[in-house]
């Protein structure tokens, strides 16, 4: 007879809701039944408008803080009660570290070591050492904290969640004030930990790194999830865009006859002209025959399916009409 469980996803979260301020007019939920699964070993970045409650919900699937309603799970456990067992599995990437300006690097990492991580005290520099090296700031570890650029004090709040090793990282906007190379190198270490077996959970306002980074997504707004799944499952059915410009010898777009492009939808703007459809190759094929056919120039002719970010703005859109979400603002 088999007795073993099936192991507990690395983070699930039911129905969660956090009230800031008094009961009635004066208070206010800022996460209002939010449900959600990570699986082990999944990278999944939560996503959503300024305000929606992403940070206010990470504070409680990272135990901070105790949830008003609503059930939190991290590796089977309540991070919030079972705290102790908890944290030291866990690594925690804060939107601001604020460590003390006058410590240098590497006694920030050893404070930080013994409070928060798994990590013995005899292995406490060399776990240190090695999160450092990890983040590229191995040779900075004798500098003052103060004396770090921005994007050093970033690149060290996240060697401090990985002091280590956790088996779930939530990073909190781990990209946020990065050049676009340390931004980079960031990805790849994120990538790199997930290959590893390290489950991530992670926020960013910026969808190309959840694009580039994610299994899986949510997006949330005014307080809930509206759309879940991987990229392709969250893009698919928006419709893809063809535009160009018309040649000036061709006249208005509305004396053209263009072909009646099935399903697509087209507006002109002067000579430009932009096609919505949902069947890119179809509709491209139509119109690039219709131009050879009458030797039409496209100028700038540009066809691409759907981004993340067009999909995020209609979701957002679409939630904002939705009568259960409508009036869940202030
Ligand atoms: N301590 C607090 N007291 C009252 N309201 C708060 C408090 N903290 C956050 N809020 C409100 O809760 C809502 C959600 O805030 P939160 O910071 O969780 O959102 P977010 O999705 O992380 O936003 P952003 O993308 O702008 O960082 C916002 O309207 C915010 O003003």
């Amino acid at each position: 007879m088999d007795t073993s469980y099936p192991e507990p996803p690395a983070v699930e979260v039911a129905g969660l809701h956090r009230r800031y301020g008094p009961a009635g007019a004066a208070g206010f939920d800022a996460v209002r039944g939010l449900d959600l699964t990570v699986r082990r070993g999944e990278l999944f970045a939560l996503l959503g408008t300024n305000g929606a409650g992403k940070t206010s919900a990470m504070e409680l699937i990272e135990g901070l803080t105790a949830p008003t309603a609503g059930l939190v799970r991290v590796l089977g456990l309540d991070p919030y009660r079972e705290r102790a067992a908890v944290r030291p599995r866990i690594g925690i990437m804060l939107q601001e570290g604020g460590f003390p300006a006058e410590l240098t690097v590497a006694e920030t990492g050893r404070t930080w070591a013994g409070l928060t991580s798994g990590v013995r005290r005899a292995d406490g520099t060399r776990a240190v050492d090695e999160a450092l090296e990890l983040v590229g700031l191995l040779d900075r570890r004798s500098v003052r904290i103060k004396q770090l650029s921005g994007g050093e004090r970033r690149r060290l709040d996240l060697a401090m969640a990985l002091l280590g090793r956790p088996e779930v990282l939530f990073l909190d906007e781990p990209s946020t004030g990065l050049d676009p190379e340390a931004r980079a190198a960031t990805w790849r270490l994120v990538r790199e930990l997930r290959a590893q077996g390290t489950t991530v959970l992670l926020t960013t306002h910026y969808l190309e790194e959840a694009e580039a980074l994610a299994d899986r997504l949510a997006i949330m707004h005014r307080g809930r999830v509206v759309t879940t799944g991987t990229v392709s499952e969250v893009i698919a059915g928006r419709p893809a865009r063809i535009s160009f410009e018309l040649p000036e010898r061709c006249g208005p777009y509305e004396s053209l006859g263009l072909p009646p492009l099935e399903a697509a939808h087209v507006t002109a703007d002067g000579r430009r002209i932009t096609v919505q459809t949902p069947r890119l190759q179809a509709t491209l094929t139509e119109l690039l025959g219709w131009a050879a056919r009458h030797g039409i120039a496209l100028a700038g002719l540009d066809a691409r399916s759907a981004s993340l970010e067009e999909a995020f703005l209609a979701i957002v859109a679409e939630a904002d009409t939705t009568p259960a979400l409508i009036g869940a603002g202030r």
